[in-house]
């Protein structure tokens, strides 16, 4: 899963030392987390230490690679972040993604993906499911339940250039009426799976602690 904004885990032999260093000096850049999917034990193959993986290579590749028989190979891969195998969607939120949600709210472009093997959890941890709901739901939660709070609704808004325009109070008057015109013709289509899951998500997710409420336990200041 890649946040960007700090680092990349390449593949190398490099030092933990070498690697952090080069973590520090990207660290504004972009993010990179590690999720795995839930495992009981990593087994003899790998080792967390300090969000550095630890692979080692099995000893039949090894022989593979005309190496000698005891030579061990270990792959270090550095990340932002190793999210603990045993954490929950709602772990994974509260520690990862939540402050990126608040500094997307507070006017920082943000852009998140996942990458993985098929199979690996990208889904999972994107959408997740009714019971387990993921980023997405979570960040539409509690970017929804947060900006009713704020003070001050901004009177810009993105245009097709890239840029931002101003509005005015009437301008934004006619968006949230055009909204609301967009949002009930959306009601009215026939999506009804898509829907019923959301709102299974956002049941879900009614009792957990979004919003404003994370923004005073933050001690966040308007
Ligand atoms: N952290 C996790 N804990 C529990 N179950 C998980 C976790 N991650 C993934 N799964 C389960 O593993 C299965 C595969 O996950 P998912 O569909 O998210 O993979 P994917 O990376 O999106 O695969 P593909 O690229 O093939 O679409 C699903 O049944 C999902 O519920």
């Amino acid at each position: 899963m890649a946040y960007v904004r700090a680092s990349d885990p390449s593949f190398s032999k490099n030092t933990s030392e070498e690697k952090s260093e080069k973590i520090v000096n990207n660290i504004d850049h972009y993010q990179v987390y590690l999720r795995i999917k839930g495992v009981e034990n990593l087994g003899e193959l790998y080792e967390i230490e300090n969000d550095i993986l630890l692979c080692r290579v099995p000893t039949e590749f090894q022989r593979a690679r005309n190496l000698e028989e005891n030579e061990s190979i270990t792959r270090t891969f550095k990340f932002s972040k190793i999210i603990d195998p045993n954490s929950n969607q709602t772990k994974l939120f509260d520690e990862v993604i939540k402050e990126k949600v608040l500094e997307f709210i507070n006017g920082s472009n943000c852009t998140l993906m996942s990458y993985g093997a098929s199979g690996s959890g990208k889904t999972f941890t994107i959408i997740g499911t009714k019971e387990e709901p993921g980023i997405i739901p979570r960040s539409l939660e509690y970017l929804f339940r947060t900006l009713p709070t704020l003070p001050e609704v901004p009177l810009i808004k993105p245009n097709a250039s890239g840029g931002i325009s101003y509005m005015t109070e009437a301008d934004c008057l006619k968006d949230k009426i055009d909204r609301q015109i967009l949002l009930s013709k959306h009601t009215n289509m026939d999506c009804a799976l898509q829907k019923q899951t959301y709102e299974a998500m956002q049941e879900r997710l009614s009792n957990e602690l979004v919003g404003l409420i994370d923004l005073i336990l933050l001690n966040f200041q308007f």
